[in-house]
């Protein structure tokens, strides 16, 4: 095997993104959407998801999640936990207020296309990286859970890929990163009902890989987890997993902007708009009861 080629077929952040031409600009310093904290001792680093309430995933949030990724490929941290400083959600998913009413076709190209990114450099990083879920985490935020490489729950919350009841088709190369984590035929099921599974359900068909019961466990078992790459090369672990989910990776490589393209295209939709629409008003009326 030809592994310089590889490494240059690896680096992740110039090939993709001048694909693309587009380059990572923090959007939003001021409101710091993300917090990271690198502990010098460990070389871990702990990185936040901090846009209140829910963490919705906007276009500004998937900037600067990329660039954080950046910073820690060059710091090159010995691993990562992705967590919440919200409190009770992970992640709410998407921002539906991306799709919802008609977004613009340039801002929606972009959110696409940054949010692309983000799954790109996340499912594809270096280092080690564990989802610590501690909240709820449905859609969105499921995919960046299943996208690390191990996930630590706590009790009593709702995570999965509930895409359909809200009238979205998760794409391709997010159903190739549940199909990563579960055998075939739950991952399926998991999509076409989309149905929320309670952390209890979520171990018991291997969605997630340990019940922790607070932060400083969560903190405890991700260093576990680290701890057991610390006598393979860098390097060697690094390709390894990227050869590993290569074909995921070339599925969205080759195709992102006929997917960005496909997406849009079922966004606007006026039946898709009528069930976003619809659903984001039930999401809204709940308070109201
Ligand atoms: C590596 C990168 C991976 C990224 C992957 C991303 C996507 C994958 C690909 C495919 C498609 C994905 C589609 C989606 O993600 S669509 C979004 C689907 N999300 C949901 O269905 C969750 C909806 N939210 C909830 O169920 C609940 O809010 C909650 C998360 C369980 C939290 O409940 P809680 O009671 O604590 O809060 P509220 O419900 O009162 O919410 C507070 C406030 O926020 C608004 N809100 C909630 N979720 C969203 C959202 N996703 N977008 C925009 N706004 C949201 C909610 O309406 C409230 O607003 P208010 O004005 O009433 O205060």
């Amino acid at each position: 095997m030809n592994f310089s080629r590889l490494i240059k077929n690896c680096s992740i952040p110039s090939r993709w993104l001048l694909a693309n031409n587009i380059r990572y600009q923090s959007s939003s310093a001021a409101q710091n959407l993300i917090q990271v904290d690198i502990n010098e001792e460990t070389g871990v680093s702990v990185v936040s998801l901090n846009r209140k309430p829910v963490n919705s995933l906007s276009l500004e949030l998937f900037k600067d999640f990329c660039g954080v990724m950046d910073d820690l490929e060059r710091e090159k941290v010995r691993g990562m936990v992705l967590k919440s400083s919200c409190d009770n959600v992970f992640s709410s998913g998407l921002d539906i207020t991306e799709l919802y009413p008609n977004p613009s076709e340039e801002r929606f190209e972009a959110f696409w296309l940054w949010f692309q990114e983000s799954w790109l450099k996340l499912y594809a990083s270096s280092f080690p990286t564990v989802a610590f879920v501690n909240g709820h985490a449905p859609a969105g935020g499921c995919v960046f859970a299943i996208s690390c490489e191990y996930r630590l729950m706590l009790p009593y919350y709702k995570i999965g890929l509930n895409e359909a009841p809200v009238g979205i088709v998760a794409t391709e190369w997010v159903m190739n990163s549940l199909r990563a984590v579960l055998p075939g035929k739950n991952a399926e099921r998991l999509l076409t009902s989309g149905r929320l599974l309670d952390t209890q359900e979520a171990f018991d068909i291997g969605l997630i890989d340990q019940i922790v019961n607070n932060e400083e466990e969560a903190m405890a078992r991700s260093e576990e987890f680290f701890a057991t790459f610390d006598n393979v090369p860098k390097l060697a672990r690094a390709l390894t997993k990227q050869v590993y989910r290569k074909n995921d990776l070339n599925q969205l490589i080759k195709n992102r902007s006929s997917d960005a393209k496909q997406f849009l295209n079922h966004i606007l939709r006026p039946e898709t708009q009528k069930i976003i629409g619809s659903y984001f008003k039930s999401l809204k009326d709940r308070k109201k009861d």
